[in-house]
């Protein structure tokens, strides 16, 4: 039986706009066990990185509860917090976020060196090796493909065994044949370790990576349900139009 890493329940979020503010997440509630993998598809401005934010520890609710690990995050303090973020959460972001002046192996062992969980060397070479990284992996990043990039920041997200990866749009600088591979390094990834996966994305052929999708609308959940119900992209991306449409 698999346990619940998130559990979020009636979390809403704003931001101060001009005098007033906006409401941007609307009473959501959400459960994502151990080892599943959830996609988030919504238009521009639904919320969709905010909602990241917060499962990260970047940004807290403004009222309800998110239930990470077993760490309630609303209640944390800040300090508790950045010890959250470097050692139960790897991030993946679409600007890949390396460290210019750090090579490959450095930049992946980046969070280990902030203070975070010690990763053993056999385990960094396996993960060097499994992302395809074994001849560069002293190389800096500015002479490295977007690709291979990408594959140092998902290195660096998952080396040290965190319970969430957090991927906002990490297909975003990638062509199609970097994406498909990313797709089969991200499917072998989230097997091999078991955590939970939440990856924001507009891209149908990205979604179909995860086992279940969760459309956003102006800051609620409209949709939640299995990939395993679309026959292919084409099949999603239809449903997607259609039910941002017809909801309310
Ligand atoms: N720090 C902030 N201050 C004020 N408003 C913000 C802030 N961050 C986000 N917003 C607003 O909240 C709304 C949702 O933003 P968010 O980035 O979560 O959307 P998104 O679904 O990820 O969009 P996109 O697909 O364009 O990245 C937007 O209207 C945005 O302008």
């Amino acid at each position: 039986m698999s346990s619940p890493v998130i559990s979020v329940s009636h979390l809403k979020r704003g931001f101060k706009s001009g005098s007033g503010s906006i409401t941007v997440l609307k009473d959501i509630s959400l459960t994502v066990n151990r080892g599943e993998f959830v996609a988030v598809m919504g238009a521009s401005g639904s919320g969709k990185s905010t909602l990241l934010n917060v499962l990260g520890g970047l940004l807290a609710p403004d009222s309800g509860t998110v239930t990470v690990d077993g760490m309630d995050l609303g209640s944390m303090s800040d300090a508790s917090l950045t010890v959250y973020r470097r050692d139960r959460v790897g991030f993946i972001f679409q600007m890949f976020n390396l460290v210019g002046t750090l090579n490959v192996e450095e930049n992946i062992l980046l969070p280990s060196l902030a203070g975070g969980r010690r990763v053993a060397p056999a385990a960094l070479d396996a993960m060097i090796e499994k992302v395809g990284l074994s001849h560069r992996r002293h190389a800096m990043p500015d002479t490295l493909s977007g690709g291979e990039q990408q594959r140092v920041a998902i290195a660096r997200a998952l080396v040290s065994g965190p319970a969430l990866v957090l991927a906002d749009e990490p297909t975003g600088n990638l062509d199609s044949e970097n994406t498909r591979l990313m797709g089969d390094l991200f499917r072998d990834l989230h097997r091999a370790q078991g955590c939970a996966f939440v990856l924001v994305t507009h891209a149908p052929d990205v979604a179909m990576w995860a086992d279940r999708v969760i459309v956003l609308k102006d800051g609620s959940i409209v949709d939640d349900r299995s990939t395993a119900e679309f026959a292919g992209p084409a099949e999603l991306s239809s449903f997607y139009e259609r039910t941002l449409n017809d909801a309310l």
